[in-house]
């Protein structure tokens, strides 16, 4: 076993040790009501350095749903599909607002300020929903091709739950359909939406499917998934975008490419370094991973591996 494998597992544990101490765990997301019944105590971290060694800790093998970080691989699979002309409909600026702001579309003539918002992931989804002859099967082949696991899949409890109460990505979706840049049925374009946000993925998923982001595009088997300058500007992305009105503060704290999600995960990038996912379920007033923040940010000053 090398150094630094031995350093990282000796860094992982004092953080899953300190942390694990921590009273104030943060709120477990209850606006989709499924994702409320998930216990706020689970916290796992994984680790995957570019050699593909790799190291977990705590209940880093239990799927969780994925939620906001599933509009990376949206992304990517769009980005795959149609190149940059993608970019005409959907712009790559931060916001200063939460991740569901309505209004947002309205300022910009219908282009959303960024794909991670979710009025900017709802116009992706519509561009896969043209390009796909089976988007719901379509897109789960990408990721479990991209991750190399095909036992990757969608939680339909969770679906069923944010399509029951998703009111606000409704507003979203028809403000979009009225703006002109939503070309399929609203309510299929959600359907596909909530399904990509219900996938489940453990932390040593989340690490392997992202394997292609610190690997200049190339999946964790060595299939091009997306050109080294493609990659470069979804990091790129990830780094202003991922934490939405948090983000200059993730940046600060953490120093990566990163992206956050409702059920507590966070995947979070270090090019050609090493890729990391945490999950903790409760939740900042942000919307993201109180534990998870806390977890990377003592990470990479302990490591002194960030991108900085
Ligand atoms: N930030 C998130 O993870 C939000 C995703 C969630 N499915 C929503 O649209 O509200």
């Amino acid at each position: 076993m090398s150094k630094k494998q031995v350093d990282f597992e000796s860094v992982l544990k004092h953080i899953y040790i300190e942390l694990n101490k921590e009273v104030d765990r943060g709120q477990v997301a209850s606006y989709i009501p499924e994702l409320e019944n998930v216990n706020p105590k689970h916290f796992g971290i994984h680790l995957r350095p570019i050699d593909d060694s790799s190291i977990g800790i705590g209940d880093f093998c239990t799927p969780f749903s994925i939620q906001s970080i599933c509009k990376v691989l949206s992304l990517a699979h769009a980005l795959q599909l149609l190149g940059a002309d993608l970019w005409k409909r959907v712009g790559v600026d931060p916001t200063h607002e939460p991740f569901n702001f309505l209004s947002l579309t309205e300022k910009g003539n219908g282009i959303p300020n960024n794909p991670f918002i979710n009025a900017g992931a709802l116009v992706i989804c519509d561009m896969l929903y043209s390009q796909l002859e089976n988007p719901e099967k379509d897109f789960l082949d990408f990721v479990r091709n991209l991750s190399n696991d095909n036992s990757i899949d969608y939680d339909k409890k969770v679906y069923e739950s944010e399509k029951t109460n998703g009111h606000r990505n409704h507003a979203t979706a028809s403000l979009l359909k009225s703006l002109n840049n939503l070309h399929n049925d609203v309510e299929q374009v959600l359907d596909f939406y909530y399904l990509q946000c219900s996938l489940r993925m453990s932390c040593e998923q989340l690490s392997k499917s992202f394997y292609f982001l610190m690997n200049g595009g190339k999946n964790i088997v060595g299939k091009e998934f997306l050109s080294p300058s493609q990659t470069k500007r979804l990091n790129a992305i990830m780094l202003t975008c991922g934490f939405y009105n948090d983000v200059g503060g993730f940046a600060f704290n953490v120093g990566l490419p990163a992206k956050s999600g409702v059920g507590g995960g966070i995947i979070a990038i270090h090019p050609k370094k090493y890729c990391i996912a945490t999950w903790s379920p409760g939740l900042n007033q942000k919307g993201n991973s109180l534990l998870g923040i806390k977890a990377l940010e003592m990470f990479t000053t302990e490591t002194e591996l960030s991108i900085f």
